[in-house]
């Protein structure tokens, strides 16, 4: 079965080319409905707001909220991670809404403005181990969200050091980002937690396709493991009704 992409806005059709150059086909989303014919979804980067508000508008929420809680694989990248996370900082006057599942609480724009978009590299041992290749990955974070707190629950994949701003008075249009070099400080970019993977910064935007692959995997995992329940599951479950169906005489 195919691997949904949400595409109301935003990176959708990067993601399909990722998903395209290992071999699988990203289906495009658009309606609650879509959702049934794909095992996996990914909600890509662009911009939260302008797409919670078409996600409201094709009514796509609750498909979605039930998508996570049955245990079916999400990954969000960027905008995606936002939807996925239980509380959001930094939000637009109202809010917008989220689709939650994600036990963490983000900043919308944590690395500031679009000026702010910069690209790092990032150590992610989890998929170094799994996938192989360089031990780093480069992460382009646009006008970027970070992950404040997370819960218990949630294994954190990568962090980077907090850039440390100037004082506004200036230039706020500069940027000033520089690496908080004097302290360690770090924030989260990158977390899984069950069905659920989420990045800040933007993977299918780069030639490196390990994350993708490292999704795929985490797809394959779950739909072994729901299927291999089920069949343990099996003796237990009560016998299916039988529904005798009426012989009409001729
Ligand atoms: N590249 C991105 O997806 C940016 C997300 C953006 N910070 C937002 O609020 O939607």
């Amino acid at each position: 079965m195919a691997v949904g992409v949400l595409a109301l806005q935003g990176s959708f059709n990067e993601h399909i080319a990722a998903l395209r150059r290992l071999g699988v086909k990203g289906v495009e989303i658009r309606k609650p409905e879509q959702l049934q014919s794909v095992r996996a979804l990914i909600i890509p980067g662009g911009e939260s707001t302008t797409m919670a508000k078409l996600a409201e508008y094709h009514n796509l929420f609750p498909a979605l909220r039930e998508f996570v809680k049955m245990g079916k694989p999400v990954w969000g990248t960027c905008a995606g991670l936002i939807f996925l996370a239980n509380k959001a900082s930094g939000q637009k006057t109202g809010g917008q809404e989220l689709i939650g599942g994600l036990n963490c609480t983000v900043h919308r724009n944590f690395f500031g403005s679009q000026i702010q978009s910069f690209e790092a590299e990032l150590s992610v041992p989890e998929i170094v181990t799994k996938e192989g290749g360089s031990p780093t990955f480069r992460g382009v974070f646009i006008r970027a969200p970070g992950i404040l707190e997370v819960g218990p629950e949630v294994q954190v994949l990568a962090e980077v050091p907090v850039p440390y701003r100037k004082p506004a008075k200036s230039d706020p249009a500069d940027g000033n980002l520089e690496e908080n070099a004097g302290s360690e400080k770090k924030v989260i970019v990158a977390v899984k937690q069950g069905n659920l993977l989420a990045t800040a910064f933007h993977p299918e935007l780069t030639a490196d396709t390990r994350w993708h692959s490292y999704f795929l995997k985490m797809v394959d995992e779950l739909s072994q493991e729901a299927s291999s329940s089920t069949l343990e599951d099996d003796p237990t479950l009560p016998e299916p009704p039988k529904y005798e169906l009426p012989i009409f005489q001729q």
